[in-house]
């Protein structure tokens, strides 16, 4: 589609008769999706640069697989350098049997003389397919395991990161490209094995060779080095290819998920987005295939140019020995050993230049999921924290002029803010949408380090506190809540603070969650979603209340509800109001919520205005200054929100 057509098209929802699955916008055709800082970093990493990083590479993922599964990873070098040394001493063996029977004398002497040796072939190859067997079976156990260990190990090192990195435009797509490197890690060690094996069987053809005539062998490895490079470069273009699609990719990835699942699917229906979606989907798939189709292409023509070039090199070869033979310079005896050392040795070097490319090309992979490791899209948080424990009971956080810009956003979020909040004390955050409310919430609670300024707890700045053991200190009930495919219990304990069921009921008593357990068949140990078998499917406030329940579940100092009642029923939030003043004997709530009749509940209001603290005092002096507090609070009033719920 061209970009004039598709811009008559952007237009398509105005014009009569359109079609929906046409409309689009056409900057948007444009936007592939590129993130060209890592398609730099992608063409800078070139095929030298690859092969020294190889050996670093290799040594690592092997000793990833020696952690994983200690005997299939010895098991397996064993068997690769055994099938390396049976088939040197086959083809010894062979070159052996064939030199003597093309020598002059008797036959039946000359037969008996081989017979040694051929018994040597027969025993080579019956056990090279032995290991093959077992190369086999080992590589099946590794595979899984090591490609499991691989993930895992990305998992950890994005939660070894800070929060503020996946907010970092691309972060998702960096976790993709990673993650693609983490499946093909069991690939490396693979291919790292099949070029030691080639290379044994190469240096056992090489001796023979070495001995038959010193120039073939050195013309032999001149020979395969076109296709070598043909075949590294072929490798590159369609690594690179990936690259360049992979946030398209990404994008077909969410369509196809929002279009067939069922958290999406009744939108999809009703408001009629298939025809949409599926429009926007198939005109990005077209371009994936075309730059897929492009990539394969020309990786083709470049390994049908190398073919052609090693076709053409090892006729050179043949040629040589030809001559040898024919001048006279090789023996006919040593040279029929030599046509089959040379054979063996041709394929040996095609299996490592096959094996190298595959090995260079899933090095580069392999290398992006390691770039993620090491540095978790830049921002691990063992370099930007330090290792201060926090107060076995802090008492006060307090924030300290701060100022906070995410990544890549062009204005602050927050600028010059200061607010302090006790233990036994409840503060409310309000303010209109994308005041920052939430913002300061991930602050306080040391998700997110300021810009300028500071967070304190006690007197330990966030930044310089060991990060997981100041969480253990906060209780977070989001705004945007996770459903976990878990069971009741787990959902709300999250594996911690094994104190029994007394205190998870008691929790559910507090969040209103106490209403839904006569409803679930096996109690606290139901599955609470229906994507498997036997799960119960909870409605969105249901939900809410088990995240309030896993928060009031915590025994932590700090505890942070974010719009903590907004798809409450007016019984249940009312019954978490009241219930919250008992709740904050003994920690400090900062409650962020929109119902400013809920906010009376509070010691103090903190009002932010576009990033700034614009007012702070008690509900009943917000209400009678004028200000945004009264404003907001008089038009809730006004459309009828601050009515006095039932109990
Ligand atoms: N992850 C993010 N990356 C970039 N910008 C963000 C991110 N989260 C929030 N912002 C920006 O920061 C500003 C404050 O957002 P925040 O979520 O803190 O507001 P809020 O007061 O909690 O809003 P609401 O009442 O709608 O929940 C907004 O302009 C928003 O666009």
């Amino acid at each position: 589609m061209t970009v004039d057509s598709t811009s008559r098209q952007a237009h398509a929802g105005e014009a009569e008769g359109a079609r929906p699955e046409d409309a689009g916008n056409a900057q948007e055709e444009e936007f592939r999706f590129r993130d060209e800082s890592r398609l730099r970093a992608g063409e800078q990493m070139t095929t030298a640069t690859m092969a020294r990083r190889l050996p670093a590479l290799v040594r690592r993922s092997l000793a990833m697989a020696w952690q994983v599964d200690r005997v299939a990873t010895a098991g397996l070098l064993a068997c690769q350098i055994g099938s390396g040394v049976l088939a040197a001493l086959g083809l010894f063996a062979v070159t052996g049997t064939l030199s003597a029977l093309i020598a002059s004398g008797d036959i039946t002497e000359r037969l008996r003389e081989a017979a040694p040796r051929l018994a040597v072939i027969a025993t080579a190859t019956g056990l090279r397919a032995l290991l093959g067997i077992t190369v086999t079976w080992l590589t099946g156990r590794l595979r899984p395991v090591l490609a499991r260990a691989a993930e895992v190990s990305m998992v950890e090192a994005a939660l070894g990161a800070e929060a503020a990195a996946t907010n970092k435009p691309g972060y998702n797509d960096s976790y993709d490209i990673a993650d693609r490197g983490a499946q093909v890690t069991p690939d490396l060690v693979e291919e790292a094995q099949d070029v030691l094996a080639a290379t044994a069987t190469l240096a056992a053809g090489a001796t023979v060779l070495a001995v038959i005539h010193p120039v073939l062998l050195p013309l032999l490895l001149l020979a395969c080095l076109p296709q070598a490079a043909a075949y590294v470069r072929a490798a590159r273009v369609v690594y690179l290819a990936g690259l360049e699609t992979s946030g398209r990719r990404r994008m077909l990835h969410k369509l196809r998920w929002h279009m067939s699942y069922m958290e999406s699917g009744e939108e999809m229906r009703a408001c009629l987005a298939g025809p949409f979606l599926l429009g926007r989907y198939r005109r990005l798939a077209a371009s994936v295939n075309a730059a897929e189709r492009k990539a394969a292409g020309t990786g083709a023509w470049m390994g049908l140019v190398g073919a052609a070039a090693g076709g053409v090199a090892s006729a050179a070869v043949w040629a040589t020995l030809l001559w040898l033979l024919v001048s006279g310079r090789t023996d006919l005896a040593a040279g029929g050993g030599a046509v089959f050392a040379l054979q063996t040795a041709t394929g040996s070097v095609r299996g490592i230049i096959n094996g190298g490319a595959r090995l260079v090309r899933t090095g580069w992979y392999v290398q992006d999921w390691q770039n993620f490791l090491d540095n978790a899209h830049g921002q691990a948080m063992t370099s930007s924290r330090g290792s201060e424990l926090p107060a076995a009971a802090p008492e006060r956080f307090e924030v300290r002029d701060v100022t906070y810009r995410y990544d890549g956003a062009e204005r602050d979020s927050l600028t010059g803010v200061s607010l302090r909040v006790r233990r036994g004390e409840i503060v409310a955050l309000v303010g209109e949408n994308g005041s920052g409310k939430t913002t300061l919430s991930r602050l306080i609670c040391g998700l997110l380090l300021p810009t300028s300024g500071e967070v304190a707890w006690d007197h330990a700045t966030t930044v310089r506190l060991e990060p997981w053991e100041a969480w253990k200190h906060v209780a977070l009930a989001p705004q945007r809540f996770t459903y976990l495919p878990l069971t009741l219990r787990d959902n709300i304990t999250l594996g911690q603070g094994d104190t029994g069921d007394a205190a998870v009921l008691a929790a559910c008593e507090a969040s209103g969650a106490a209403d839904i357990l006569p409803e679930l068949r096996s109690g606290l140990d139901t599955l609470l979603t229906s994507e498997w078998f036997g799960g119960h499917q909870l409605s969105g406030g249901q939900w809410q209340r088990v995240v309030l329940t896993r928060a009031f579940h915590r025994q932590a100092a700090l505890l942070v509800m974010d719009e903590p009642t907004a798809a409450l029923d007016a019984r249940a939030e009312h019954h978490v109001f009241t219930g919250l003043r008992e709740l904050a004997k003994d920690r400090a709530v900062l409650l962020i919520t929109h119902r400013l009749a809920n906010v009376a509940v509070a010691d103090r209001i903190v009002v932010l205005d576009r990033g700034r603290l614009v007012q702070e005092g008690t509900y009943a002096q917000l209400t009678r200054e004028p200000g945004l507090f009264r404003t907001l609070w008089e038009l809730e009033r006004r459309t009828g929100h601050d009515v006095n719920r039932p109990a």
